[in-house]
């Protein structure tokens, strides 16, 4: 169990577990529209063993039984995702009315049993009719992005505790338009260039229509990591602080300063959209609330045979998870304190962190790492760090990506052949935490 206790925190502090909608729904009928994911993972060669998210944990029919998981063990919030295509399958146009009605009693569902909806308008599912617009590379997506947040909040908005409107904005830009891992899959680095600042102009563009629409509790998720220089030469020191630049700073420099950073401005060179900086007003927004998602560090070299990002990972010493990240919650506490001493003072969420362990359910590895991240939430807020909630990473083991079901990241083991859902060990560890009991179902 957790060395923690709920008291630790404060009675206020949230605790809650994060789902997206792609990883879990599968449901791909009643009306949703292909999202980039669906073609994405149908290309060969993209996701490990072909996997998709057809069927995915079927949570578009097993919702009622993973909301109940979430009462059971004690959680007070559920994160969850929108999937634009489900509510609007061209993208811009009519809504679907079997998509808005799953979402209302998704979200009735949560309300009923005490659970706080923490919504995310976008994690990565675009509709493929927007792709065939040019998608994250086309500035009007800023626009189509703003009328589905519109229709989201005029339906739901009220029911919502939170809304964020974009999950990592770098996962969007520069993991799928410039690494290609993600979808559309681009390896382009004028579409990441535009792409890094369409996904910001687009957030900011969502928030200042849901303001006009009286919307509340507004926030934006992004994931950070400690980008640490392989070794101390001057090379590789300046190696990891361009990482840190690419991966945290842009979006806490273009969110928080309304300014991006100039180490990565240089590396992007000429592919900027023209008068980009017309727009960092509208990027810098003021928000509610902002949500930290972090699982590890990265260790960075100098790669002189690179034009541009002139940089190659390393790995490190450190033990590892089943997806080959380090295990370095030291991290957690340093982004969290950096962010409220450099960049802002708004109450802060932990949105995600978790681990891919090996299939099972008795994770006592995952237990530790909870346990460990844990400790860094509080060692933070002892620091200042306004931190009110932490979500793990994940409810149930779900479709993880480019990784499809290999990587399990669940407090809740799924056996895909059967749809049958088994609490871990860890899942025990927050029930514990959370309602002082360990009562197995
Ligand atoms: O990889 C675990 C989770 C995903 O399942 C979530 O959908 C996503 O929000 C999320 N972000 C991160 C950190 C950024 C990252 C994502 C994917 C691949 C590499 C790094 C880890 N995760």
């Amino acid at each position: 169990m957790f060395t923690h206790k709920r008291a630790d925190f404060g009675q206020d502090f949230i605790f809650g577990a994060a789902t997206a909608s792609y990883q879990i729904e599968g449901g791909q009928t009643d009306g949703r529209g292909s999202s980039i994911w669906d073609t994405f993972s149908a290309t060969p060669g993209n996701v490990r063993d072909g996997d998709t998210g057809r069927v995915a944990c079927d949570h578009y029919n097993r919702w009622p039984e993973d909301l109940d998981l979430l009462a059971d063990g004690g959680f007070d919030a559920y994160r969850f995702s929108f999937a634009w295509p489900r509510l609007i399958p061209e993208g811009t146009g009519a809504a679907n009315p079997k998509g808005i009605d799953f979402y209302d009693r998704l979200i009735d569902g949560m309300l009923e049993r005490g659970l706080k909806p923490f919504a995310t308008l976008y994690h990565w599912d675009l509709p493929s009719a927007l792709q065939d617009r040019g998608g994250w590379m086309n500035r009007d997506i800023a626009a189509w992005f703003a009328d589905y947040a519109v229709l989201v909040n005029s339906r739901f908005g009220d029911r919502l505790a939170a809304t964020a409107t974009i999950n990592e904005p770098w996962c969007v830009a520069y993991l799928s338009h410039m690494l290609g891992i993600h979808a559309p899959g681009y390896r382009d680095i004028r579409a990441a260039a535009r792409v890094s600042h369409n996904v910001l102009l687009t957030h900011g563009t969502a928030i200042a229509a849901l303001r006009a629409e009286g919307a509340k509790n507004l926030g934006i998720v992004c994931n950070f990591e400690s980008a640490q220089p392989a070794s101390d030469s001057p090379e590789d020191r300046e190696a990891g602080r361009l990482w840190d630049g690419v991966f945290n700073r842009w979006y806490l420099d273009g969110l928080f300063k309304g300014r991006y950073p100039d180490d990565v401005l240089a590396q992007f060179g000429p592919h900027m959209p023209q008068a980009y900086t017309d727009d960092m007003a509208v990027v810098s927004a003021p928000l509610d609330w902002f949500g930290i998602n972090y699982y590890s560090r990265s260790l960075w070299a100098h790669d002189p045979r690179r034009s541009a990002f002139p940089l190659r990972q390393v790995e490190g010493p450190l033990e590892k998870t089943a997806i080959g990240w380090e295990i370095y919650p030291q991290g957690l506490e340093d982004i969290l304190t950096r962010i409220s001493d450099d960049y802002t003072k708004l109450p802060l969420y932990v949105t995600e962190n978790g681990m891919a362990e090996v299939e099972g359910t008795d994770d006592p590895r995952r237990v530790a790492y909870y346990d460990a991240h844990l400790g860094s939430v509080l060692a933070a807020r002892q620091r200042g760090a306004d931190v009110r909630g932490y979500f793990g990473w994940s409810l149930l083991d779900n479709f993880e990506w480019a990784e499809g079901y290999d990587k399990r990241f669940g407090l809740v083991h799924v056996d895909y052949q059967t749809q049958k859902r088994t609490p871990k060990t860890s899942y025990r560890a927050f029930q514990t935490l959370l309602t002082g009991a360990n009562n197995p179902r």
